[in-house]
């Protein structure tokens, strides 16, 4: 709980104060201006808002420091991150002005509400039919819970995860909250759609980092913010000392050793090398991802395909986008799971860097990285059993990057393709990579022990 009183905030539903620092409140505000496009600004500022509203266990939980400030602070952050704000979009101050009205429009109007949620949802975040999707997804959840009077327990049944993750009780309680005021008010407001649909521009090309091609319908890509590097979402913390080692290869890393756990590290300020060691592409950010481009597959969505040849070797690219700690990734994952939204790359496997210790439950207390929206070019990138890229990871103190490495030498126009190793979780995912080492149907370990002596021998993570 936080100390120093240099701003109460009292919820109207709640007896209790919060009193964050000076700190908080301009670590919140700094946070804000570097990382937040308005809609996110909006998303998180109002569910906080709503949060507080409907739960005081939730409210404890979650973003206290952030939470506490005023309102009338908030609406100034707002203004001030709307103006200054770098976007990978057209803003205009036109747009600013009209989802600053809107959403006083609701708050006065509805306090809070669902169509509020919406709102919110729409102006921040994600089209309308995503945003009624998550909704009923998380009423769905949540009516399960009540209609048996106990936790609800996620169905992680073919996922290869342990069956246990129940809901805690209170967000139990702030979806009920949400429920109730869904059943009093009349669920679509058209004026939402309308601005949705008239406001918000395609991405201008110049201002795309990425050239793309579609030549098979006339889909233009999805509402995402581009960026080149990690950040951090609230509440993360920097992984323990426990979590870093280093390696003890001899010669500057020329005789590299392999890794434990199935992944791969780069070395890092616990090794012997320095950094001229080969093993430390990501951290030098010597990615090379200018010749990449996003086009349309006929099959899987849009993709990602080399415009130059790539040596076996190089590193390609990080894969980048939202440092999110495990509550947030729970709360989020109730969502992306049931819509077949892209699942988290788990940057701390093994380790609970909240707690310090290491984890055997996957997925409990370690941070991962989320690019449903922001995102760098490989968040465009698809499956293949027979991939072409392979990951890397820092065991970096600050916290954890991930690089995409080539495999093997790749021809110019080739689709770049990862193992998302998807079919070992959820053997529902129906391959389309269409290669003839598919494991549509092996799934399971016969495909691991091939891909590891595959690898046996391959010098591969050192860059070229
Ligand atoms: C990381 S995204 C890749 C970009 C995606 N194609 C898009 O248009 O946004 C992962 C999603 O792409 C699709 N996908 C990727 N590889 C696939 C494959 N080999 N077979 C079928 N679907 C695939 C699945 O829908 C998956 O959830």
């Amino acid at each position: 709980m936080l100390t120093d009183s240099s701003t109460r905030y009292s919820s109207p539903h709640s007896s209790r104060s919060i009193i964050p620092s000076k700190q908080a409140a301009s670590e919140a505000t700094t946070a804000l201006e570097q990382y937040f496009n308005p809609r996110m600004v909006y998303l998180w500022l109002k569910n906080l808002e709503a949060i507080i509203h409907l739960s005081q266990a939730l409210n404890e939980k979650l973003n206290s420091d952030f939470i506490s400030l005023e309102w009338a602070q908030h609406r100034e952050v707002m203004k001030s991150t709307l103006r200054n704000i770098k976007h990978t979009r057209e803003i205009t101050t036109d747009l600013i002005n009209r989802e600053i009205s809107l959403i006083s429009s609701y708050v006065t109007e509805y306090s809070f509400s669902y169509e509020l949620i919406q709102a919110i949802g729409i102006i921040i975040f994600r089209p309308p039919k995503y945003v009624k999707t998550i909704w009923d997804t998380v009423a769905e959840v949540v009516n399960k819970s009540h209609s048996s009077q106990q936790n609800v327990t996620l169905d992680l049944s073919g996922t290869g995860l342990p069956n246990n993750k129940i809901i805690p009780a209170c967000i139990k309680e702030a979806f009920d909250g949400l429920t109730q005021i869904e059943n009093k008010i009349d669920p679509w407001d058209s004026r939402l759609e309308e601005l949705w649909n008239t406001d918000i521009k395609p991405p201008q090309k110049d201002l795309l980092p990425y050239s793309v091609y579609n030549d098979v319908d006339d889909d233009k890509i999805p509402y995402l913010e581009f960026t080149t590097e990690n950040f951090k979402h609230w509440g993360v913390k920097d992984p323990a000392k426990e979590f870093s080692y280093g390696c003890t290869c001899r010669n500057n890393c020329r005789d590299l050793e392999a890794s434990d756990i199935g992944a791969i590290y780069e070395c890092n300020s616990f090794c012997g090398c320095d950094y001229t060691c080969p093993n430390r592409n990501i951290q030098n950010n010597n990615r090379n991802d200018k010749n990449l481009q996003i086009f349309k597959t006929s099959n899987r969505g849009w993709g990602v395909r080399t415009l130059k040849p790539i040596k076996e070797g190089s590193f390609v690219t990080e894969h980048v986008g939202e440092i999110i700690n495990s509550r947030t990734s729970m709360l989020r994952s109730i969502c992306y799971d049931k819509l077949n939204m892209m699942a988290y790359f788990d940057l701390d496997y093994g380790f609970d860097s909240e707690r310090g210790s290491k984890v055997l439950c996957f997925n409990i207390g370690v941070n991962s990285l989320d690019s449903n929206y922001w995102c760098n070019i490989s968040r465009f990138m698809n499956h293949s059993c027979d991939a072409n890229l392979f990951f890397v990871e820092t065991k970096d103190m600050r916290f954890q990057r991930i690089g995409f490495f080539a495999q093997r030498d790749i021809s110019k126009n080739t689709e770049l393709t990862l193992d998302y190793r998807i079919q070992n979780q959820n053997p529902e995912f129906k391959c389309l990579c269409g290669s003839k080492f598919c494991r549509k149907e092996k799934l399971g370990l016969p495909y691991q022990a091939r891909y590891a002596e595959y690898l046996q021998d391959k010098p591969w993570y050192i860059g070229l």
